[in-house]
């Protein structure tokens, strides 16, 4: 898949970050698993400082009318949040704790883009991730903040919440690109 190209200016030199497809070996997950029929299907590409996603909400996630419900929100600012998490520390990851900020309406149906990154590493087992929703003209509609509980394999393995097939897998390919 080609990459996209982001432009960043930095000191007058132009340097050209590539936006590279992350790759997803979970099928069923709620918000990212390409084969759950019920599900968001998010696609999430990072450029080694972010990741990325961008989406159309379905019409069967609304609140109020037209409105997206805020659960669904959250949940997208959860995932975003999770596979910044996984893919820039290199950590099997469990949310512990997140904080969301609704500011604008999104509507259903209408293309939604989500960012993230870790904001801070609090400690070898614990980092702040930010995440954002901005709608098609760009607005921020949602923000949230989290602490994620990071897992070397060893310790995740331990945890014993993920099968050891699925695991193993997780571990040969989560941090290779798509
Ligand atoms: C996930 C891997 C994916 C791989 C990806 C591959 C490609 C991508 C594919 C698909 C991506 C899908 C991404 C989806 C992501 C969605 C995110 C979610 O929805 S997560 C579900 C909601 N969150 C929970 O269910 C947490 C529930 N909470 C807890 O389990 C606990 O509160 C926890 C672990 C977060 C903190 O535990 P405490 O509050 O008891 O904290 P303390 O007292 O520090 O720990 C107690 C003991 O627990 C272990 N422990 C806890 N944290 C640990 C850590 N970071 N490392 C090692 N051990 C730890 C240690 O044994 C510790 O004992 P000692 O302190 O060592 O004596």
């Amino acid at each position: 898949m080609p990459a996209l190209k982001h432009w960043l200016y930095m000191k007058e030199v132009l340097i050209v970050a590539e936006w590279t497809a992350l790759k997803n070996i979970d099928p069923h997950c709620f918000a990212c698993g390409q084969g759950n029929a019920h599900g968001l299907h998010m696609r999430f590409f990072s450029d080694g400082e972010r990741v990325r996603s961008r989406l159309i909400i379905p019409g069967h996630l609304r609140g109020w009318h037209t409105l997206v419900h805020g659960g669904v929100l959250a949940t997208i600012l959860d995932e975003a949040m999770s596979w910044a998490a996984i893919h820039l520390t290199g950590r099997f990851i469990l949310t512990q704790e997140m904080t969301v900020r609704f500011k604008k309406p999104v509507r259903i149906e209408e293309e939604v883009r989500v960012e993230s990154c870790v904001a801070e590493r609090i400690s070898p087992r614990k980092a702040l991730l930010k995440a954002e929703i901005r709608n098609s003209s760009g607005d921020i509609c949602a923000e949230s903040s989290g602490v994620f509980a990071l897992f070397t394999a060893e310790a995740f393995t331990r945890m014993n919440l993920v099968p050891e097939n699925m695991l193993d897998a997780m571990n040969q390919s989560m941090w290779r690109s798509a």
